[in-house]
């Protein structure tokens, strides 16, 4: 039977790229693009189409900030399929970003220089806005929206005969200082989308506790700086070319510009397109190749240095990949991505993935730990279950709710 993926925010940026790594790995999947407007959804579709005239593409529409969307949209997913193998949480905002150029000249020129250009810390704030049901409109697309879809395909993605997967496109401006639990829509900052980011994080983590026994696993995933619409709201396309040579300088410094959406997709597709057995993965701190064995049992032999990361474990001991937050390397030629090939139950629920680019322009995946406690993770669970049941209890009270 053909797998099935489903993508948000397919029709364009990273979403989109995603979709053409995903058919190019594998044009026997169904691929399923959930988009707010069917004509870019349909015009996305006749691309890829375009690509690999053999795939399998539909499209659902739905707009995520909006719950009756959602529910519509997620009661038409349950109609059409019995089962989700892999679903990608991507759509996302970042409403009228306004850049602090003052704050940019003085950070180039200082030591945190490389951590600001990764992750944008006191270079943006954003004007969010309360959508019609008083959400505040960047949690509403990038976390709530998502919420929703995941609880209503639960019973397209848990309880399966294999494992389904969450992918969430986090990102490198998740700030653990921008989140508050008591503020979790971000009503009173100005940094709606690190916070909403944050929350996204946490998401992922308490899910997981709830549902990895159901066969559920969920992944974040952070794609690095692109140039896509949402970074055309920051800077003028022509701006963004007159800066090229200096950015592409930069890049020798920072590992988070990976300019491209192709280049960003990098650690997303899911696919184990080579399946089991096929040596796939290395520390590069020791340069260690798996066997197939190793792979096969999806343990990763973990340098000296990993492992005094890892507090201290004997040189040489075999640990699980969940151990592992060193960088790792694709081994294949041409930088194919082997992140999402592992089995999810060996990837680390704690740790977020980045696609990185070198100097030169070729990508790999780098893992990093969150910055986050299981305890926060499972409060914030709660509180969006209260924020469900109060939304679809408004829903219904309007007759809205299908
Ligand atoms: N660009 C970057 O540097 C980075 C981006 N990211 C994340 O990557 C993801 C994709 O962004 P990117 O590709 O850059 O930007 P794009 O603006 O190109 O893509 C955003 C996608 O999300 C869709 N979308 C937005 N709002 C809604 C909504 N309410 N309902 C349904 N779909 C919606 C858009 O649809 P439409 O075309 O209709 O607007 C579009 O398809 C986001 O989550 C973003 O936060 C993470 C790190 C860095
Ligand atoms: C000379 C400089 C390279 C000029 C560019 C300055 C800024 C426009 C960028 C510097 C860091 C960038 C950045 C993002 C957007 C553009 C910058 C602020 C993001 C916020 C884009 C969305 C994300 O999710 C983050 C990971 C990016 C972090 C870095």
């Amino acid at each position: 039977m053909r797998k099935v993926v489903l993508v948000t925010g397919a029709n364009s940026g990273v979403g989109h790229a995603l979709c053409q790594r995903l058919l190019q790995e594998d044009d026997g999947l169904h691929l399923c693009l959930a988009c707010r407007n069917p004509d870019r959804a349909e015009a996305a579709r006749a691309a890829l189409l375009a690509s690999c005239p053999s795939a399998q593409i539909t499209a659902v529409q739905v707009d995520v900030s909006d719950p009756r969307s959602v529910l519509r949209a997620a009661g038409e997913l349950r109609r059409r399929f019995r089962r989700l193998d892999c679903v990608y949480l991507n759509a996302g905002i970042m409403p009228q970003p306004q850049l602090d150029v003052g704050a940019l000249l003085s950070g180039l020129f200082s030591r945190r220089v490389v951590h600001m250009l990764c992750t944008a810390e006191g270079l943006l704030i954003q004007h969010d806005r309360v959508t019609a049901d008083g959400l505040q409109e960047v949690f509403a697309t990038n976390v709530f929206g998502h919420f929703l879809l995941v609880r209503e395909l639960e019973p397209l993605l848990c309880d399966g005969d294999s494992p389904a997967r969450l992918i969430w496109t986090s990102s490198r401006s998740a700030q653990k200082a921008k989140f508050s639990l008591q503020d979790f829509q971000h009503r009173s900052g100005q940094e709606p989308y690190s916070s909403s980011k944050y929350a996204m994080d946490l998401l992922s983590v308490a899910l997981n506790r709830k549902l990895n026994q159901r066969g559920l696993y969920s992944s974040v995933a952070c794609p690095g700086t692109m140039l896509t619409s949402m970074t055309y709201g920051i800077l003028p396309a022509f701006v963004w070319t007159l800066l090229m040579p200096i950015i592409w300088l930069l890049r020798f410094l920072v590992n988070g510009f990976t300019l491209t959406p192709h280049n960003g997709a990098e650690v997303l597709p899911a696919e184990d397109a080579r399946g089991a057995g096929q040596p796939a993965v290395r520390c590069p701190c020791w340069g260690h190749r798996l066997t197939e064995e190793e792979n096969a049992s999806r343990l990763l032999l973990i340098s000296p240095q990993c492992v005094r990361q890892t507090g201290g474990s004997a040189k040489g001991q075999s640990l699980g990949v969940a151990h592992c937050t060193s960088t790792m390397q694709s081994t294949e030629p041409g930088g194919q991505v082997w992140l999402f090939r592992q089995r999810p139950e060996s990837l680390d629920p704690l740790s977020k993935y980045l696609s990185t680019a070198t100097g030169f322009g070729s990508t790999y995946v780098t893992a990093q730990k969150m910055d986050l406690d299981e305890d926060t993770a499972e409060r914030f669970y709660h509180s969006l279950l209260e924020l469900d049941t109060h939304v679809r209890a408004t829903l219904q009270g309007t007759g809205a709710q299908s």
